[in-house]
């Protein structure tokens, strides 16, 4: 798959002036701005922040997935307990190559770079249309990644290791490539508001500035960047699938005074008008079927669409009552 949507964080969509070419068009458009715009102002995020140096997200060393039975057996624990506490962790020895990860965010950079003419030609209102700018090696790596972890996540929600990568069937991949050019005003704003993915795994690379926050526990823990690794996160339809077991976690990304951040977050999820919904395996006596089965296309409207995103898509599924399966 060759696909990337290209995206400008903060950018509305509103179809209003010049907002449609994005933050990056702003900022060089205005080189000496010392004031955010006020349409960019936030409200200001009452949770505290906890700074990574006390608490991170785990570490996955994903080469023990081809170890010995017992060492797999672990690792794929060590990823059960990740997706349950903390819905995101971070893997080392992930097998994509330092090369091709740079190469990835220089044809990101390049392409925020282009005039903000040629950028127009690619835009649209509709995350369903794709975009092709970027070569496929990369997104194929990350493909075959996201199915070795969605294989460990199958095990260890007690389900056949291939469980996961079935219900995704022939699958879709959605590359968001966000770029956060500097902010007179960073705390007066996000690069990115608060939402949990759509999808099944995320895979997310970034260039060396850090800026991703994660929820955690009620409070906001800021990722480090460390080079070499990738960060995963589980989205809704892992949620969902798992009947509430592993929880899509909020994220959102913060932007600074100096320099420019760029993220490549990959989601991994089924064709779209595939059903979403708990799988069978996991709904017994014991656990009702905690989410509405909803058509994985309408799921993604709806959340791309809601102005405030945080969770509120997914806890419209949430069944109150008590449905038996
Ligand atoms: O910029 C980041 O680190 C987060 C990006 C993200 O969460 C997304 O594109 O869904
Ligand atoms: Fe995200």
């Amino acid at each position: 798959m060759d696909l990337i949507a290209g995206k400008s964080p903060s950018d509305d969509d509103s179809g209003r002036g010049d907002r449609r070419k994005g933050v990056k068009y702003l900022v060089d458009m205005t080189p000496c701005m010392r004031v955010l715009p006020e349409e960019y102002v936030l409200p200001l995020q009452p949770e505290k922040l906890i700074s990574s140096s006390r608490v991170a997200i785990p570490v996955i060393d994903l080469s023990g997935l081809d170890g010995s039975i017992g060492r797999r057996m672990m690792t794929v624990e060590a990823i059960g307990s990740a997706c349950a506490h903390w819905g995101f962790f971070r893997i080392i020895n992930h097998g994509v190559k330092v090369s091709l990860m740079e190469e990835m965010l220089k044809v990101v950079d390049g392409f925020f770079n282009l005039t903000a003419e040629e950028k127009m030609n690619y835009a649209s209102e509709d995350v369903m249309n794709p975009v092709r700018v970027v070569t496929k090696e990369y997104l194929e790596e990350v493909w075959g990644l996201a199915i070795r972890i969605s294989g460990a996540i199958s095990e260890a929600l007690g389900l056949e290791r291939d469980y996961v990568e079935k219900s995704l069937g022939e699958g879709c991949q959605i590359v968001a490539s966000n770029y956060y050019p500097p902010c007179p005003e960073p705390h007066r704003t996000l690069g990115l508001a608060a939402h949990s993915d759509h999808g099944g795994v995320t895979i997310l690379m970034q260039n060396e500035v850090d800026g991703l926050q994660v929820k955690h526990q009620g409070e906001w823990v800021a990722v480090q960047h460390v080079p070499g690794t990738l960060v995963v996160n589980i989205g809704d339809y892992i949620e969902i699938l798992s009947n509430g077991k592993y929880k899509s976690v909020e994220h959102r990304a913060v932007v600074n005074a100096e320099r420019t951040r760029i993220s490549i977050a990959v989601g991994h999820g089924p064709k779209m008008t595939a059903t979403v919904a708990p799988a069978s395996p996991l709904v017994d006596e014991k656990s009702w079927v905690k989410y509405r089965p909803i058509m994985y296309k309408d799921y993604m409207r709806a959340q791309q669409s809601s102005a405030v995103r945080g969770k509120s898509p997914l806890q419209a599924l949430m069944t109150n009552t008590t449905v038996m399966k």
